[in-house]
């Protein structure tokens, strides 16, 4: 079942107007500046703030312009967590979970949810002794506890300490792998970690909806002219070489090399992790190089991104490479469309 919907509405003085088809599997990461829309699109989707239009849920009807009445809030299968957890102050964490559970968790399995959460230990916490990442945890059981859905996460990680930041994201993730999420973040690192789709949105429209590793390397969208601009590569875990910690993984036919530190299971699959500016070309395959991954690839557009930088978008077994090279290097080595170069990379990291 989708989650379709063509919807308009005011925001101040923004308009926002929006269609689209939530992916009924993965993390689809909204992305966009401060003051897009982005979380009043979010709003409008679970009936919290007034628009105009249609959503459709499967065959049912959450609003529709021809005059029947919008499906009320509660009655929405949506979980959503905003950048603040926003749980009643007045019960305990046992309390708030029981509210939504007397509502609509019908069946919800509060044992798993829990655990998957980890608050077991929060249960008889008064809500404003909690720490903002656990608040936000316990706002996640909640979230959970209503059986959605679709979740939809607006900066769930803003009001969270770094040092709990991992760990409600990898939730996240493996939560993800079970419910379709809408994620609202401004953060590279989240994007990476969790994006199977990115929706870009400016000034109330969504401009593109692309897979991520698409998205990354679009040279003219947001993300490619960041000084951080990264690629995704998906591949598979091979050959683990204990004496060095390094874990094979394959890319189509050929093979990378990552520093873990632990083996990963062969076959899995992964993603790397590629900062642009941490890949260098070269014409020859250098004979004697401190750097493990050098790789062929074919160069498919070229663009300056700042003074004295450009981008080179290469393709390597099918997917993208991006490499941030200063623009004397390009002149100087002749890199254009088309042509055949070395790709190397000096780290790259599993996420
Ligand atoms: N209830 C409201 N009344 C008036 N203006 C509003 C209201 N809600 C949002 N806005 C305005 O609408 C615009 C979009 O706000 P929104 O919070 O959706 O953006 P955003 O993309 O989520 O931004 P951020 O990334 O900073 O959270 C902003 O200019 C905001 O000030």
């Amino acid at each position: 079942m989708t989650l379709d919907f063509a919807i308009r509405g005011q925001a101040g003085a923004l308009q926002i107007e929006v269609a689209g088809t939530l992916p009924v599997k993965g993390v689809t990461v909204l992305f966009g500046a401060s003051g897009a829309g982005k979380s009043t699109l979010l709003r409008m989707l679970a009936g919290l703030h007034r628009c105009d239009g249609t959503i459709r849920f499967g065959d049912q009807q959450w609003l529709d312009d021809g005059g029947i009445p919008s499906l009320p809030v509660w009655q929405r299968p949506l979980g959503m967590l905003m950048q603040q957890p926003t749980l009643f102050r007045h019960l305990t964490v046992q309390g708030n979970l029981d509210y939504v559970l007397k509502r609509r968790g019908k069946g919800a399995d509060m044992k798993a949810i829990v655990h998957e959460t980890r608050i077991a230990h929060l249960l008889d916490r008064e809500v404003h002794t909690l720490s903002g990442g656990e608040a936000q945890r316990v706002a996640l059981a909640r979230a959970l506890a209503g059986k959605p859905a679709f979740l939809l996460l607006d900066e769930p990680l803003s009001a969270v300490d770094l040092s709990h930041r991992e760990s409600l994201l990898a939730m996240i993730k493996h939560i993800a792998a079970n419910i379709p999420v809408l994620y609202v973040t401004h953060s590279l690192d989240e994007m990476l970690l969790l994006a199977d789709q990115v929706w870009l949105m400016e000034q109330g429209r969504v401009t593109s909806q692309l897979p991520v590793t698409t998205a990354l390397a679009s040279l003219d969208g947001p993300l490619a002219k960041r000084s951080d601009a990264s690629s995704l590569l998906q591949g598979n875990c091979a050959h683990f070489d204990a004496d060095d910690h390094l874990q094979e993984v394959r890319v189509g036919d050929l093979g990378f090399l990552v520093p873990v530190s632990t083996a990963l299971p062969t076959g899995e699959c992964v993603r790397l992790r590629i900062a642009a500016r941490d890949v260098s070309l070269c014409r020859v395959l250098p004979d004697q190089s401190s750097i493990l991954n050098v790789l062929p690839a074919s160069v498919i557009e070229v663009t300056p991104v700042a003074a004295g930088q450009h981008l080179v978008k290469l393709s390597i077994q099918g997917q993208f490479l991006l490499s941030r090279l200063s623009s004397r290097s390009v002149r100087d080595l002749n890199i254009k469309a088309g042509e055949s170069v070395y790709a190397q990379v000096k780290a790259v990291a599993l996420v």
